[in-house]
């Protein structure tokens, strides 16, 4: 059994007014002959804070894939602030899942926020202190500017994350896209992330889906879980979701789950192996 940690109650960021950012209807992803799931309904509003579950290859990432405009969805609907989704929108940061880089690569921590920056941009390109102003903040936002002129190969990855994370917020975007981005890191640059992540969920709005394994370094954040399994899904709270009967159900086997001092204690589900998981135990 695992223990995910987690004891503050989520405060919620946003009401049934809020804006709606996005909005799948009836959706339905396939890749090849594999439905990865099917009648998908799920709105997301700003500053609400969704986590992304499943096991592997339920189709957590090929999800991001189709709202940022990289995958066509096979049926239904899917649009953002009330438009279909298109590559390189402003309106969507994306933390992509961490790959390794080269220690010999020449790109330095600023070149890839300045990605972020003018990567998007379609009207006049900032001037070029306007545009290393921008760069600065936004690697000061996240704590990172002390290293904002080495090799992004060089640094570690809890460094490295922090970059990305001021990569995804360069357009102010409203909503953040997040692929396991505290995979790897320990307890105290898993919570850096989170913070930075909650701050700019409170202060600007975001809506934020979060694709992770481990449910508790972000339970104080989630409003709403979204469960992938075997084609298959459900949508709720944490404690909606978060149950024997509904993993059990989703899983078609025996799954446990206990929720003690604030966090969820889960044994059983039948998952394939993932490098970060003891076997036959998931989040
Ligand atoms: N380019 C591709 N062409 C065909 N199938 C693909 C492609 N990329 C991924 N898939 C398949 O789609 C399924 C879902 O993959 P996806 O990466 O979305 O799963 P995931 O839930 O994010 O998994 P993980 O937890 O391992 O990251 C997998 O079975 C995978 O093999």
């Amino acid at each position: 059994m695992t223990e995910q940690s987690g004891a503050i109650a989520p405060q919620a960021t946003f009401t049934s007014g809020t804006p709606v950012v996005l909005s799948l209807t009836d959706a339905e992803l396939r890749r090849g002959e594999r439905v990865l799931w099917s009648g998908l309904d799920l709105e997301l509003r700003r500053g609400e804070f969704i986590a992304v579950l499943g096991p592997n290859g339920s189709g957590k990432t090929s999800l991001l894939h189709a709202i940022l405009g990289r995958l066509p969805l096979s049926a239904g609907t899917l649009l953002i602030d009330g438009r279909p989704p298109r590559r390189g929108s402003d309106l969507i940061g994306y933390i992509p899942q961490q790959r390794a880089v080269a220690p010999h690569m020449p790109l330095r921590a600023r070149d890839l926020v300045r990605l972020g920056v003018d990567g998007h941009r379609w009207g006049l390109p900032l001037g070029s202190r306007g545009l290393r102003r921008r760069i600065d903040e936004l690697l000061t936002e996240v704590g990172a500017h002390a290293y904002a002129d080495m090799p992004l190969g060089l640094l570690s990855g809890g460094e490295q994350q922090r970059v990305r994370v001021a990569q995804a917020l360069a357009t102010d975007p409203a909503l953040l896209l997040c692929d396991e981005p505290l995979l790897s890191l320990d307890p105290h640059h898993q919570h850096a992330i989170v913070d930075l992540l909650d701050r700019r969920r409170r202060a600007h709005g975001a809506a934020v889906l979060f694709v992770t394994h481990e449910l508790n370094p972000v339970l104080p954040l989630v409003d709403r879980v979204l469960y992938l399994a075997g084609g298959r899904f459900r949508v709720g709270t944490p404690d909606e979701v978060m149950t024997s009967s509904v993993l059990s159900d989703l899983y078609g086997g025996p799954v446990e789950v206990v929720r003690a001092h604030g966090r969820y204690l889960i044994a059983g589900a039948p998952i394939p192996h993932h490098p970060d998981h003891a076997e036959g135990v998931q989040s």
